[in-house]
């Protein structure tokens, strides 16, 4: 076995069953109950329900089995990757390690790729990103994702063993490109799903989908990425699926706050914090992100939302 993922949600789930289709994968579940539910199953029913497990995926709540597998696909929230990894470092620290996660952790305004750097020196970390809906992938559907490592030739060696019947793989080094435009974009679609929310339009939305991506692109050219990454998958073609799909959970937060409706606080929302880590960081910088701030005081009920799109009309005009 080669490959195994830690985190049974929904995106952990679907990549497994898509890697399924190369050979024996292994899924870890944190809840042994869940673990063997799944087993029984034969599906996630808690959070991929309709999809059934290939005979190749076997699910397992023991990480000395999953760490037997080289790469390890981290498929955990953002914010609770460092835990994770600290509590097993032990079984994990000389894997290649392949974060999934999309986001910048709160209190230190950091990635993934330096989240595994700092907390496991030894391990090889990587970033799977890009375009994608677990439901897709689980579904067999054709997608396209980035797979970042800053070596070379390991990137060009996770390339060929991610890669699935459903799943084209394009690689980079560049991993700030890649994990910035991943946790950029998910700010974005909270904007753009308050503004489809409250009614104010498809143009509104395409408004803040292009200067959005200048934001993003502001921040992530600053932070050493490259303009070619932003324009990718990882960027922009995660920016224009996550800001027009109700399939994004990021997108529906927007959604429920333009609209002035509660939301599930359980759901996976990595936009929320991140906004929050990009907007300190952004003044850190002394960069301009005004949608990202507009967000965050959204988020934190500082702001209403027709008082955020006055201040962005208002502001002063310049060149584009
Ligand atoms: N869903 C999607 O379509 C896509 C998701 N992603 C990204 O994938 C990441 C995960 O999202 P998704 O799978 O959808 O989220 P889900 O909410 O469906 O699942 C999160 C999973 O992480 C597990 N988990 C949480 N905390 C820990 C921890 N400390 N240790 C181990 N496991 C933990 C949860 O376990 P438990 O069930 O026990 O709580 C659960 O299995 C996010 O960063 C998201 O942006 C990327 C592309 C597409
Ligand atoms: O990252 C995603 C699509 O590429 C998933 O988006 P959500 O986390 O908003 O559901």
């Amino acid at each position: 076995m080669t490959v195994a993922v830690l985190g049974s949600g929904a995106f952990g789930t679907a990549l497994a069953i898509s890697l399924a289709g190369n050979g024996p994968v292994t899924l870890w579940a944190r809840s042994a109950e869940q673990a063997a539910r799944m087993e029984t199953d034969r599906e996630n029913a808690l959070r991929l329900p309709g999809v059934a497990l290939p005979e190749t995926l076997t699910v397992t709540h023991s990480l000395e089995i999953a760490t037997q597998a080289r790469i390890i696909l981290l498929a955990i929230p953002m914010q609770k990757l460092r835990t994770a990894l600290q509590d097993h470092a032990d079984l994990l620290a000389s894997h290649t390690l392949v974060a999934c996660c999309k986001g910048m952790e709160l209190n230190t305004g950091l990635g993934p790729i330096a989240v595994i750097s700092e907390t496991l020196p030894s391990a090889i970390p990587a970033l799977l990103t890009g375009p994608s809906f677990a439901h897709d992938i689980a579904r067999g559907l054709p997608t396209a994702l980035t797979l970042a490592c800053a070596d070379a030739n390991q990137s060009a060696t996770l390339q060929q063993e991610l890669t699935t019947a459903n799943l084209r793989l394009y690689r980079t080094t560049d991993t700030a490109g890649a994990e910035l435009g991943g946790a950029l974009k998910n700010v974005m679609a909270i904007a753009c799903g308050a503004v489809m929310g409250a009614g104010l339009g498809d143009s509104a939305r395409a408004a803040l989908m292009t200067r959005g991506y200048a934001e993003m692109q502001r921040m992530a050219l600053a932070l050493g990425a490259q303009p070619e990454t932003m324009a990718g998958l990882s960027g922009f073609g995660d920016l224009a699926l996550t800001c027009t799909s109700e399939q994004s959970r990021n997108y529906r937060l927007g959604l429920s706050i333009g609209r002035g409706e509660q939301f599930d606080p359980s759901i996976t929302v990595e936009g929320a914090a991140t906004a929050r880590a990009v907007a300190a960081k952004a003044q850190a910088m002394k960069l301009d992100m005004p949608i990202t701030q507009s967000v965050t005081d959204l988020l934190d009920q500082t702001l209403t939302l027709t008082d955020a799109m006055a201040q962005l009309l208002a502001r002063p005009l310049k060149e584009e």
